[in-house]
């Protein structure tokens, strides 16, 4: 488990991390979503001990935290970082470069087998690095923190560079570690992906962590109680307004107006869909949020 108690992160003048309090339990993915240069690596980097929080203090398990070096060392055997691309030795081999992982965390070396496997990377595992693309560096980055195999795994970006079924491979191993119990910390811009597979979304907003969950009511819910409706015409939205004062409207900036519904009854549906019509309105759909609208809604930004 980890408890980030009040960590306030200031470079010169400018808060980028503000008096965050949040708990992550083990077994739960977390996505972190936020445009670049907001905070994402930074809080990573903290959680890590590789930045000093201007304040606050995270604590892992309940009561270890960054107070000496032999703690660092006791919590870097079970917390690990996603090693970057520019961490590869070019003259090595993949399958050495999980060697060296499986030994240094003193984890189950039938692990890199199993691995390779399932990322398909034994055509090219024997290979020196030196010679891979950016898709097979990145799973190689990916095996080696799934080989060191620690509870709780952060990951900065892991999809940069994937192809599709890549992604999916990725995210189907993610699922199982999730199931074994493994926490795991994805910073991503892949929204849509995100939002299949984390249990809690968060967003950053001016140095704060922001629960999806807490934008929009039953944001991760599967119910209809959302209608999408694009271009709207400001007639109709007064009209609307009158008609259905408990309806509340949001507009993004992609000109999607978003109307949550106070309850997803029939009959209001069935209203509703004649009142669009009525009026013209044909481009809508039922259904929920998606985060591409909340990310609209929060950084003014098409994805
Ligand atoms: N060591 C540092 N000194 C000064 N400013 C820094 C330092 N590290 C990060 N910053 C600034 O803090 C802000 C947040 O950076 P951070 O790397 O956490 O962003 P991010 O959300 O991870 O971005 P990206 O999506 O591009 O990885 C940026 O404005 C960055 O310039």
């Amino acid at each position: 488990m980890i408890d980030i108690q009040n960590i306030t992160v200031q470079f010169g003048t400018r808060t980028v991390l503000n008096d965050i309090e949040i708990k992550f339990n083990q077994g739960e993915m977390i996505g972190l979503v936020a445009p670049n240069g907001t905070g994402k690596s930074t809080l990573m980097n903290v959680i890590m001990n590789y930045l000093q929080p201007t304040k606050g203090k995270v604590l892992f398990n309940g009561n270890l935290s960054y107070s000496s070096k032999s703690n660092e060392v006791k919590i870097h055997q079970f917390v690990s970082m996603m090693p970057d691309q520019s961490d590869l030795y070019n003259h090595l081999s993949g399958r050495t470069h999980l060697k060296m992982y499986a030994a240094m965390w003193k984890s189950d070396p039938n692990l890199i087998d199993e691995t390779i496997e399932a990322l398909n990377m034994g055509h090219y595992v024997n290979k020196k690095t030196g010679t891979y693309s950016l898709g097979m560096r990145q799973r190689l980055c990916f095996a080696m923190q799934i080989v060191a195999n620690t509870d709780i795994m952060m990951m900065d970006e892991v999809m940069n560079g994937l192809d599709p079924n890549n992604v999916e491979i990725i995210s189907k191993i993610l699922l199982k570690k999730k199931a074994e119990g493994k926490m795991i910390i994805i910073a991503s811009h892949l929204l849509d992906n995100l939002e299949k597979y984390a249990d809690r979304i968060f967003l950053f907003n001016e140095g704060k962590l922001v629960n999806t969950n807490e934008i929009i009511e039953g944001f991760s819910q599967a119910k209809i109680k959302t209608i999408r409706v694009k271009n709207m015409d400001e007639s109709v939205k007064a009209l609307l307004k009158t008609k259905y004062p408990l309806i509340k409207h949001q507009t993004l900036v992609t000109e999607m107006t978003l109307l949550h519904l106070p309850s997803s009854e029939q009959q209001l549906l069935s209203d509703l869909t004649a009142f669009l019509v009525e009026n013209n309105v044909m481009d809508f759909a039922f259904g929920k949020v998606t985060l591409n609208d909340l990310y609209a809604l929060y950084y003014h930004e098409v994805v």
